[in-house]
């Protein structure tokens, strides 16, 4: 209190002669420092008198003593606490929200070699045993999880996924970063549908009579135009955002909403331009992430039967045409639902034989029929098979991870093919780019939800994203 005072005093003194605000630091000897839990259990604070706060991951009375894992999210470790029986509380129960008071001790325990002694434990929030959805020492299913968007970032399993989500993101800005990209961020309300991408949602002021924009606005289904906008000035651009697409879908590898990494290079030569940038950024993002949360990655991978986890280590991207790939398809023994004939859409069941046969490795599929493509394409002029320099990504268990073109930088080229489809007039301003400068480019989009999938060899796309939104589920 003392002390407190001739702060006060202090500060007021400062505060007047500087015409400047001044904050008080309060300086309390003993005061324990805040920890996180992962900076707890890293072992650098042993004998420090710490404060904790967290979750309750188990409650374990034994003798005399009292021991609780306490979890904050922080890291996948929890710290055992180890009480006196007489701080037992009815209210420590799995899930209630707890601040502990201790010291920090190295524990004779391998697996967990730092516990904290607890002198005083503070019940924040308590937690109904009877109506929490997860039980003591149960490993509930992801399916079973799943019903409880609002709880189930509270188990190992849900809580690993989400940091090892974060640290994908992280990954995949680094590796712009590193390779002189500029982060664009494109809009998510636009009036372009970036021509047959997906399905559009449409934006609508809730009262109807309001024409907010006055013209017909969308959530975007891709950023690929705005980014060919900033590619005429930055070179290299990249996006990565929320992306809808009205997908009639409740499949395994379908969203409304997910989230694209774009991005858009200059100055291409070829195709292979791009497909180096794209197995690059697959690489180094899915080496980061192993190599950044090993520990998580093992977790989660006890909750899931890895079926087609793809490591970054030693594989070789494999590379056929589209024409070599229904020759494929065509001398194999395998019947399919859909046609194989030259020209039509490779569909699911194409994709996961291909991946098999080329021995379920990641695949490139390049050059497909110009016609299956957007007027953006860049046209390969060959003829007879007419075809357009346009590149998927196929991956074990998932499919389709990424997909990209060269653009048609050619100004007459493209404007008969807009011509053709009639939309001269809607894109007058992406010719513009043609006439302003225009340089050989390309880009691609890849389903970040479906990279996660491919490197965590999860099977249901709803497992990897925090709050799923598809067909008929919209929930929180
Ligand atoms: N940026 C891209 O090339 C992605 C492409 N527009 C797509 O939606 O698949």
């Amino acid at each position: 209190a003392a002390f407190d005072t001739m702060f006060q005093a202090a500060a007021k003194t400062l505060s007047l002669s500087r015409g400047a605000s001044f904050s008080i630091r309060r300086y309390c000897f003993k005061t324990p420092a805040k920890l996180r839990v992962s900076e707890a259990v890293s072992g650098a604070h042993l004998g420090a008198n710490v404060k904790v706060q967290g979750w309750l991951r188990s409650v374990r009375p034994q003798k005399a003593n009292l021991f609780l894992h306490v979890n904050d999210g922080s890291a996948l470790q929890s710290l055992q606490v180890v009480a006196s029986s007489e701080l037992n509380d009815p209210l420590l129960t799995l899930g209630s929200a707890v601040e502990v008071t201790g010291t920090l001790r190295k524990s004779p325990h391998q697996k967990q070699p730092v516990e904290l002694e607890a002198d005083q434990i503070h019940v924040v929030g308590d937690c109904n045993p009877v109506d929490f959805p997860f039980k003591k020492k149960e490993r509930h299913s992801l399916e079973y999880i799943r019903q409880f968007p609002h709880l189930r970032c509270r188990t190992n399993a849900f809580s690993s996924l989400l940091r090892i989500r974060s640290e994908a993101t992280t990954a995949v800005h680094s590796y712009f970063k590193e390779n002189g990209f500029v982060q664009i961020h494109t809009p998510v309300i636009t009036s372009n549908d970036c021509e047959g991408a997906g399905e559009l949602f449409r934006v609508e002021v809730s009262s109807s009579d309001i024409k907010f924009f006055s013209v017909p606005a969308f959530l975007t289904v891709s950023g690929q135009l705005h980014l060919e906008v900033m590619s005429g000035a930055f070179s290299r651009v990249y996006t990565f955002g929320p992306t809808f697409r009205a997908e009639n879908s409740q499949s395994r590898r379908h969203l409304a909403e997910f989230y694209m990494v774009e991005a858009e290079v200059s100055f291409t030569q070829s195709l292979e331009d791009l497909t180096k940038v794209m197995e690059d950024m697959f690489r180094s993002a899915t080496e980061h992430v192993l190599a950044h949360c090993a520990a998580d990655v093992d977790l989660f991978h006890k909750h899931v039967t890895p079926g087609h986890r793809v490591s970054p280590q030693g594989h070789l991207l494999f590379g056929v045409t589209y024409s070599e790939a229904i020759d494929i398809l065509n001398h194999s023994s395998q019947k399919f639902a859909f046609p194989t004939d030259w020209g039509c859409d490779l569909q699911t069941e194409h994709e996961k034989y291909l991946v098999k046969h080329c021995g379920n490795v990641p695949v490139f599929v390049t050059d497909y029929p110009y016609d299956l493509k957007p007027f953006y394409a860049r046209d390969n002029q060959d003829h007879p098979k007419h075809t357009a320099a346009a590149v998927d990504l196929l991956v074990p268990g998932v499919g389709e991870l990424c997909g990209g073109s060269l653009r048609e930088e050619r100004l007459d080229l493209l404007r008969a093919r807009l011509e053709e489809t009639g939309l001269e007039d809607t894109y007058s301003w992406y010719l513009d780019l043609r006439r302003f400068g225009s340089v050989p480019h390309g880009g691609f989009g890849l389903g970040f939800e479906r990279f996660l999938q491919c490197i965590l060899g999860v099977d249901n796309i709803k497992d990897v994203i925090a709050f799923p939104r598809f067909s008929h589920s919209c929930l929180l």
